[in-house]
């Protein structure tokens, strides 16, 4: 039996859509928001006729070196909110000054929030001969969905195989064209991509993102794109926050998400735009908040953009969470950044790569954090709570942390500090937090001196991450420091977050980012 929520014909029409991606019989997300849309594009009035200039939607994607389609999200169903109070005409003015090809505009309104009205602004926003084209971004099963489409402003239609019979694509392919509208066919597997060869259309999308699972996979682009001929246009769909996720080898990258939550969009389009000249040797700043100990805490710094989010298990703390709690935050976590696993890091021989592997991991991460305690009682831990990585905070040995998987190897702004403890394969970075006067580590919201930080980054040959009564006001441009932990104030009270302070100080580190570029790694 086929996944409920679909029409399945014929088998030979939708072999495709079985098996793939979805393997229960729950219907996925994917299928519930196909019926849905269908249900409503049954009852749906006749759009009014209405004319547009159009542009070559395939001309332009095909514009080395590389097109960027910039796409108008207010949420999704992965993400949830994400700027639900967006101005669409105000986006698609930044978007198209920055030199965007393309702008998809969502146009679904129960999961993404989205509207043809919104398009249809996008579309008037944007005039002109080099305009980039208008893309309807939707779950399109019957042609009446193209007429929309050409009627509210769009060049292009998105059409999603998996959620489509082979010759009902076939049938809106050639609907789209009769209506002067460049089909962007969308796929996610070998057998996706089978069925939108064979379509008619020449503009092809591979996306990262599974529909059914949500789960991102970047290799999915260098795996299907070879599969496309030449001639045709292949744009790469989803994912993508900086120059470095780019695919090679495609002609277009789609990006939503991260365009949406930047604060200078246009900035943001040209950064991609301009990827050779910033490369591999721009900074990042990496962000962690520790110390949470609630889902809803922990989803508002993922939202916030935290890198790595941290919940504590030392008996002694505060803010110490079980591992129930702490599953549910893993869960809440991985379900916002679309993986299924556990991060495994690269290996590498030096620490300073290993550090830059951690702070360029696609997260958030969830970072368990332990202080002397019994070696099996961390390994249940870690297994029950499926955290991705460990903080060592105490006197653990070397034999003991050889023991635990990827680990952050915290050590304190005293001299001399433990070299050794540093110097596993398994660390992953070090933390230099403080220590107060009666010698009382972690948690104690006093600063470091900044200088032995730096004699422990200069000694270490890598870039540290920097904790001790860190907040928004403690940010600065440190060469030595790939990353900030705060923890107690960006509190209400221990283990609770205030939220403001939460979105402050990840902002802030974010402006570190772009000023810092001068700053290298050690
Ligand atoms: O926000 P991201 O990760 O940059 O992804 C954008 C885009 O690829 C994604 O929104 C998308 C791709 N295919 C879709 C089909 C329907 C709805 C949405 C999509």
């Amino acid at each position: 039996s086929g996944p409920r929520g679909l029409v399945v014909r014929r088998s030979e029409e939708s072999g495709h859509l079985l098996g793939f991606g979805n393997e229960s019989h729950v219907p996925s997300t994917l299928q519930k928001i196909a019926a849905r849309r269908l249900e409503l594009a049954i009852r749906a009035p006749e759009p009014p006729s209405r004319q547009f200039d159009r542009i070559d939607v395939f001309e332009k994607l095909k514009r080395p070196p590389l097109a960027i389609a910039a796409e108008f999200k207010r949420a999704s169903p992965s993400k949830g909110p994400i700027a639900l109070e967006a101005d669409v005409a105000e986006v698609a003015r930044e978007y198209a000054a920055a030199g965007a090809a393309l702008i998809s505009v969502l146009t679904e309104p129960e999961w993404f929030r989205g509207s043809l009205d919104d398009m249809l602004a996008a579309r008037r926003a944007v005039e002109g001969p080099d305009r980039p084209a208008i893309l309807r971004k939707d779950f399109i099963s019957v042609d009446i969905q193209i007429r929309e489409a050409a009627s509210f402003g769009a060049d292009a239609a998105l059409l999603i195989v998996a959620c489509l019979g082979r010759s009902q694509l076939k049938s809106l392919v050639a609907t789209c064209f009769d209506l002067g509208i460049e089909p962007l066919v969308e796929v996610h597997t070998r057998e996706e991509m089978e069925v939108a060869l064979e379509s008619g259309a020449r503009c092809f999308g591979i996306n990262n993102r599974n529909l059914h699972t949500f789960e991102l996979d970047m290799e999915t682009t260098s795996r299907l794109a070879p599969m496309v001929p030449k001639e045709a246009v292949v744009a790469s769909l989803s994912g993508v926050s900086t120059s470095s996720d780019l695919a090679e080898n495609v002609d277009c990258v789609l990006v939503g998400e991260s365009l949406m939550r930047a604060t200078d969009k246009r900035r943001a389009v040209e950064e991609l735009l301009s990827r050779s000249s910033t490369g591999g040797s721009s900074r990042r700043v990496a962000t962690k908040v520790c110390g949470l100990t609630t889902p809803q805490d922990a989803l508002e710094a993922a939202r916030a953009g935290a890198d790595l989010l941290g919940v504590v298990f030392a008996p002694a703390s505060k803010r110490r969470v079980d591992s129930v709690k702490a599953r549910e935050i893993v869960d809440t976590v991985r379900a916002f950044g679309e993986r299924r696993r556990a991060w495994h890091p690269p290996e590498h021989d030096a620490l300073r790569d290993r550090a830059r592997a951690l702070v360029e991991a696609r997260g958030p991460l969830v970072v368990g954090v332990f202080q002397d305690q019994p070696l099996d009682e961390v390994l249940t831990l870690v297994a029950a709570a499926g955290v991705d990585l460990v903080q060592l905070h105490g006197q653990e040995s070397a034999e003991y942390a050889a023991k635990l998987g990827p680990h952050i190897r915290v050590v304190h702004a005293t001299q001399p500090y433990d070299r050794a403890a540093c110097d596993l394969p398994n660390c992953v970075a070090v933390l230099v937090d403080s220590v107060d006067a009666r010698g009382n580590r972690g948690g104690s919201g006093l600063s470091c001196d900044l200088d032995l930080v730096r004699d422990i980054s200069a000694d270490l040959e890598t870039p540290v991450f920097l904790a001790g009564g860190i907040d928004a006001d403690k940010l600065q441009d440190l060469p030595f420091v790939i990353g900030f932990d705060a923890s107690s104030k960006l509190e209400i009270s221990p283990g609770i977050k205030d939220l403001d302070k939460v979105h402050a100080f990840v902002k802030k580190a974010k402006t570190l980012v772009s000023s810092s570029s001068h700053l290298m790694l050690l």
